[in-house]
């Protein structure tokens, strides 16, 4: 049956509410903080970090933001109906894409630096990753969705339809993903219409296949560091960060 626009709204309103839950910082608070930066001193400390240390550093920060985009699906309208199987599959495959996505809210355009551990962080800081192509990848992203300048609710429906892909691999119902995200997709379209926005549905749904390969990306580059540091993802890694991109 085609849903009503009231139920559309249900949908959409309750969305933008589980965003704001689950957001550890409000956009004021962000505004108030963007332009604390790290002291030359403070950028050499984590220059001066071995690889291992600061991969361990940087992912315990990310299980941070993901603890809580984890959350955000469980209250997305239809997620908790899917399957165990297929929750876990579309957070194995979404998290870090939300993650990415979320970021570009903690961005400054206009010194090129996101947030990270209380401050404002450049690329140069995490020089000692050795993931050079990561981090400006990350950083690219984060600057071109932030100059969309997407509301909190144009991000909250879009970060919903990030997580409710039914093309993702191993899942076993996609018919039903799919008729679950059908409601978010008019959600999107009512709310970029209403604010008479509409050329940004095309800029979002083209900015997806570079989302998935900033992922794959980040994958290839966590399995070449658990080769040099098996013992670090190990014994050190967050489980969260492990289950979900291990
Ligand atoms: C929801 O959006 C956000 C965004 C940022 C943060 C948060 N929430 C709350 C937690 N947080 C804290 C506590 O600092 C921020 C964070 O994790 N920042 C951060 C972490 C790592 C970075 O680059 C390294 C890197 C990037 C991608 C993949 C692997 C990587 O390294 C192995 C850059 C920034």
């Amino acid at each position: 049956s085609y849903p009503t626009s009231l139920h559309i709204e249900e949908v959409s309103a309750s969305i933008v509410r589980s965003h704001r839950e689950t957001t550890q910082y409000r956009p004021e608070e962000l505004q108030a903080l963007r332009w604390k930066v790290f002291s030359r001193e403070e950028i050499h400390t984590y220059q001066s970090k071995s690889v291992d240390e600061m991969w361990q550093h940087c992912a315990v920060r990310l299980t941070d933001a993901v603890q809580y985009v984890v959350e955000f699906a469980k209250r997305i309208p239809g997620f908790r109906q899917l399957c165990q199987n297929d929750q876990i599959a579309l957070l194995k495959s979404g998290s870090m894409e939300v993650v990415l996505v979320r970021m570009s809210r903690m961005f400054n355009t206009e010194n090129n630096t996101v947030f990270f551990d209380g401050k404002f962080a450049g690329t140069e800081l995490f020089k000692s990753l050795s993931c050079g192509d990561l981090i400006a990848a990350v950083f690219d992203f984060a600057h071109n969705l932030c100059a969309l300048r997407l509301t909190e609710q144009q991000m909250a429906v879009f970060t919903a339809l990030v997580l409710l892909n039914a093309d993702r691999p191993c899942l076993e119902d996609r018919e039903r993903v799919q008729r679950v995200r059908r409601d978010v997709e008019l959600a999107l379209s009512h709310i970029l219409l209403r604010d008479n926005q509409e050329s940004l549905l095309h800029k979002l749904y083209q900015r997806v296949p570079v989302l998935k390969s900033l992922c794959a990306l980040h994958m290839e580059k966590l399995r070449w560091f658990r080769q040099l540091y098996p013992l670090t993802v190990h014994s050190l890694f967050p489980p969260l960060y492990k289950e979900l991109f291990g």
